[in-house]
């Protein structure tokens, strides 16, 4: 049975990265999506955006939906301080599965907690079943069609507090106009807009920044 692509990046990242380096492999993943095949990690570009964020939230508690091959949660959570942790949200189970061993080989294990399944059914449960009162920072890297509901199901569930940062990706390539439009409408947002590329391309994307105001 041949080799998924992620199973393939995945070994490159077991070959080639430094066990327990959480920067190794963020760099050996880029290595090999700019070199050999394109997939959709948030990448260096649009990942020095997202370092810049979390290190401003500084976050105790973050959330991730979208895992994928956890590049970005192994991005993340090599910045979060003693005692802060990340949930990040996988409903593919051939991702989350690539993503738990990417998370152990970088030693972020400890930090990083992977929910499987689809968002709308994990967000409903982040208070009573994984014990969070609120959530500081939120990553948006899922499916465009459900960063509006997922935004709003995160206030329905009190999990937002003033202050509480959104970060969204691919705002532009595919786009999340609906998102844009709804944050953007909002008076409960304050948001900013961060132009960048799409992962190892030139296409022109952007990450939007929305900052919960209570
Ligand atoms: O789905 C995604 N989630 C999170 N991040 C993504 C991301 O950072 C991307 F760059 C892409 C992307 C963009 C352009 C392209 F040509 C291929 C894939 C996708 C995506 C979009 C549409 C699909 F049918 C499949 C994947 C995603
Ligand atoms: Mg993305």
């Amino acid at each position: 049975m041949n080799q998924s692509k992620e199973q393939r990046i995945l070994n490159f990242v077991l070959q080639n990265a430094v066990r327990g380096d959480p920067c190794s492999v963020v760099d050996t993943i880029d290595k090999y999506c700019s070199q050999k095949e394109w997939a959709m990690n948030v990448g260096d570009e649009k990942g020095k955006i997202l370092d810049k964020t979390v290190q401003e939230a500084n976050p105790s508690v973050a959330l991730e939906l979208g895992t994928y091959c956890g590049y970005s949660a192994v991005r993340i959570s090599r910045l979060l301080k003693a005692g802060a942790r990340l949930l990040t949200v996988e409903f593919n189970p051939e991702f989350a599965a690539i993503a738990k061993q990417m998370i152990e080989f970088a030693g972020v294990q400890d930090k990083v907690k992977l929910l499987e399944g689809p968002s709308e059914e994990i967000i409903p449960q982040l208070k009573k079943k994984y014990e969070v009162d609120t959530l500081d920072f939120v990553f948006l890297d899922h499916w465009k069609d459900r960063y509006t509901p997922d935004t709003i199901l995160l206030q329905e569930c009190n999990l937002l507090r003033k202050g509480s940062v959104l970060l969204a990706d691919n705002i532009i390539f595919p786009g999340a106009p609906d998102f844009l439009n709804y944050v953007r409408k909002s008076p409960h947002f304050q948001c900013t807009n961060y132009p960048s590329h799409l992962e190892y391309m030139q296409v022109e994307d952007a990450m939007e920044k929305a900052v919960f105001l209570g």
